[in-house]
């Protein structure tokens, strides 16, 4: 019983990835972002750290967009109308991703330039 709830969490959780995947742009962008870093990565040799930043980078890269459109939906139900504290939720969610897409284009520099140059 409890194993088939547990299962069915994992089911649920992939089942939102997928919607994310198929129906964002931005997930989208993220996606090749990240293949786009992987194949970098492995072309220019990462060494165990690195690479371990990278994985976190890129893993909370797509989490927060995952997190950004369950919100933007969560407040798409509770309004269809225009309303200010509804602008605000979305833009600072969106500010969030933001944040942390700069934050990881700093750390990639870091990594990858002194490597190139
Ligand atoms: N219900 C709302 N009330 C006020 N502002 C909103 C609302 N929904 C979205 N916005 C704001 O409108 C701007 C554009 O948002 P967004 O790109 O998500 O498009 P949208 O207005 O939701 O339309 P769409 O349904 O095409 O995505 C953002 O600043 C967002 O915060």
């Amino acid at each position: 019983m409890k194993l088939t709830r547990f299962v069915s969490s994992f089911r649920f959780a992939a089942q939102g990835i997928v919607t994310s995947v198929k129906r964002e742009q931005n997930m989208k962008v993220h996606l090749l972002s990240a293949v786009i870093v992987a194949l970098a990565g492995l072309w220019t040799g990462l060494d165990r750290l690195e690479w371990m930043l990278v994985i976190v980078l890129i893993g909370g890269m797509l989490a927060l967009e995952l997190i950004n459109s369950a919100l933007e939906r969560t407040v798409d139900l509770v309004t269809e109308e225009r309303h200010p504290l509804a602008k605000q939720a979305k833009d600072m969610a969106a500010g969030a991703v933001l944040v942390f897409a700069v934050t990881s284009a700093i750390i990639g520099l870091l990594i990858f330039l002194p490597k190139w140059f």
